[in-house]
């Protein structure tokens, strides 16, 4: 199978995030982003592998992930192609986004990834509101309702308008075609205008909880498998302090001790919470110790 080449170039792109496996990177003045998998530098990887691999993700994407979570949580995809050249350039473009325990990988030699759209870009309509319960866990209001039932928009021309209009439930179909880009860029202008109307910034929260498990196989240990990869994760230098964050205070279902999670991830943030604000990501290595930055008390403000 042969991928035609887009004709964007590193200018047309910029660092969104990385992961162990993926760099991802925003398409300017569109709603999407590209995810180019990564390979060890140096070494290199057969287009058809790199092709196989992706559309593997894909497939994983339509035929389990949708039917599973559902549209709002899941996006489309589709492949894409940068040309060399682009990569080339990226790898200098977006050195100095990355983080040293990541250096080792870099992006596929030949620029295979997926199209989707960008996440931090899209409106969700809130239609139920939580309700505490005596004894201080929460519930959905209206609990008929299941995701897909949730009327939502996803980040289109109309996700950024006002929603003043009866919303009916449905998804519509995101368009994945970013390479023109003046629809966008009317978008992105809009976008701002609106935000004054809408009173309210276009936040998005990406959390990794993690899971809250106790390592019993360990005699006499009371730390969860996050905490206990967390002292090493100090210990190699890969973060410089401890996490205040722990899973299993998020899981406990006691108000005082999730308040206290939450808490941790703002403070010490680093792989677990990540904030978008209109797209790109609020900095948080202003983070000082345990005081909050100025942008991060403002986030924090939002969600109490
Ligand atoms: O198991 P963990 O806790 O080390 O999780 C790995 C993640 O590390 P984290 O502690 O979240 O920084 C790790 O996260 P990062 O990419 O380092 O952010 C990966 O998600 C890894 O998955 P995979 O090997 O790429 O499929 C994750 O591995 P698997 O959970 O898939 O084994
Ligand atoms: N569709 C998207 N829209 C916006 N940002 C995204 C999108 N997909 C990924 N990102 C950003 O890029 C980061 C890295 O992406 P992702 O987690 O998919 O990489 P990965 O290497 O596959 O991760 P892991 O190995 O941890 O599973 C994410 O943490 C997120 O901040």
């Amino acid at each position: 199978m042969d991928i035609p080449i887009s004709d964007l170039t590193a200018d047309d792109l910029s660092f969104r995030g990385e992961g162990e496996e993926h760099i991802v990177l925003r398409i300017k003045n569109s709603l999407n982003v590209i995810r180019l998998r990564k390979i060890k530098v140096g070494s290199s990887m057969l287009m058809t592998e790199l092709i196989e691999r992706a559309q593997r993700d894909i497939i994983f994407l339509c035929k389990v992930a949708r039917p599973a979570y559902g549209p709002l949580i899941t996006d489309h995809a589709s492949l894409v192609r940068l040309s060399s050249a682009t990569v080339q350039e990226l790898h200098e473009k977006i050195k100095h986004h990355r983080k040293g325990m990541r250096m080792h990988k870099e992006i596929n030699n030949y620029g295979i990834g997926c199209l989707c759209p960008d996440a931090a870009l899209h409106y969700i309509q809130r239609t139920t509101s939580l309700v505490e319960n005596q004894n201080g866990s929460y519930t959905s209001k209206t609990e008929e309702q299941s995701m897909e039932k949730n009327s939502f928009i996803l980040a289109n021309e109309n996700a950024m308008k006002p929603h003043r209009e009866k919303q009916s439930p449905y998804i519509q179909e995101i368009s994945l075609t970013p390479f023109s880009n003046s629809r966008t860029e009317n978008l992105t202008g809009c976008t701002e205008k609106n935000s004054s109307y809408m009173n309210a910034d276009l936040l998005c929260i990406e959390i990794k909880p993690k899971s809250g498990i106790i390592d019993f196989s360990v005699p006499n240990n009371s730390f969860c498998k996050f905490c206990i990869k967390n002292f090493l994760k100090v210990e190699k230098g890969n973060e410089t302090t401890r996490s205040l964050y722990c899973p299993l205070d998020l899981f406990s279902g006691k108000k005082n001790l999730m308040q206290k999670a939450v808490d941790g991830l703002f403070i010490t943030p680093q792989n677990n919470l990540n904030v978008f604000k209109w797209g790109p990501n609020i900095e948080t290595s202003l983070q000082t110790g345990h005081n909050f930055s100025p942008r991060w008390q403002k986030v924090k403000c939002q969600y109490r």
